[in-house]
C-alpha cells in the first residue's frame, strides 16, 4: 500500500469570509503553518463555513468520520458575541475534551494580546482525530500553534490517528514512550 499524505482538517468559521465580504487569510495561514511544522508529507481539507452551529458540527463530522483526518484545525468563532459558537459545536461532536490545549493557548496569546482571555478556544477527541479551536484573528493562528504543536503528534499517537512529525528545527515533536 501506498503512503498517503496525511489529511488535516482545516476550518475557517467566518460569516463574513464565507459570504466573500472578506478574503479568508485564516484557511491560508493555518496551512502555512502546518507547512512550517510537518516533516510528514501531509494534505489539507479545507472549508469555509458561516458561523452555524449546525453547519460547523456537519463540518467536523464529516472532515473526521469521512474523510478521516486526523487532526482539524479550526479558526474563528471561539469568542462571546451571540453568533460565536465554534467551542459548543467541539464540544458537541467530541467524545471527550482537552481543556489543556485551550488553557495553555490562551496563557501564551495573553503575552501578545490582554484580549485573549476572550477567547473560549478549546480542543477534543471525535475517534481518531483531534479538533483544535483557533481565534479568527489571522495571526493568532502561528501564537497558539506555537504554544500548542510539541504535544499534537504524541496526542494523535494515542488516539490512532495517522503518524505525524514535525521538523525538529521548527519545533520538536515530543513522544515520551517513543
Ligand atoms: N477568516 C478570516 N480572514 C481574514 N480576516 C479575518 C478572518 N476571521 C477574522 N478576521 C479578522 O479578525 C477580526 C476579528 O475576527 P472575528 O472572528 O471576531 O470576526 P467576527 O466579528 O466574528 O466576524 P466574522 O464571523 O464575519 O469573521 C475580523 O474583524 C477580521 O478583521
Ligand atoms: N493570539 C491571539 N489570541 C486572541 C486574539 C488575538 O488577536 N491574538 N484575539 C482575541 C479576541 S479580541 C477575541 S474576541 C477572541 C475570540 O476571537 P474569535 O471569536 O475570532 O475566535 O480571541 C482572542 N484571542
Amino acid at each position: 500500500m501506498t503512503d498517503q499524505p496525511v489529511a488535516i482538517g482545516v476550518v475557517t468559521i467566518s460569516d463574513r469570509a464565507s459570504r466573500g465580504v472578506y478574503e479568508d487569510k485564516g484557511g491560508p495561514a493555518i496551512i502555512a503553518e502546518m507547512n512550517r511544522f510537518l516533516s510528514t508529507p501531509w494534505r489539507p481539507v479545507a472549508r469555509v463555513v458561516e458561523d452555524e452551529q449546525a453547519l460547523i458540527e456537519a463540518t467536523l463530522k464529516e472532515l473526521a468520520d469521512v474523510e478521516g483526518c486526523s487532526l482539524i484545525v479550526t479558526t474563528g468563532g471561539t469568542g462571546p458575541a451571540p453568533r460565536d459558537v465554534t467551542p459548543e459545536a467541539t464540544e458537541a461532536v467530541c467524545d471527550k475534551m482537552m481543556p489543556g490545549f485551550g488553557e495553555l493557548m490562551r496563557a501564551e496569546s495573553l503575552k501578545v494580546v490582554p484580549t485573549a482571555i476572550l477567547s473560549r478556544q478549546t480542543a477534543g477527541i471525535r475517534g481518531r482525530s483531534l479538533i483544535i479551536n483557533l481565534p479568527g484573528k489571522p495571526s493568532a493562528i502561528a501564537d497558539c500553534l506555537n504554544a500548542v504543536m510539541a504535544a499534537v503528534p504524541y496526542c494523535i499517537d494515542l488516539i490512532g490517528g495517522a503518524f505525524i512529525d514535525t521538523n525538529p528545527a521548527v519545533c520538536k515533536a515530543f513522544r515520551p514512550k517513543k
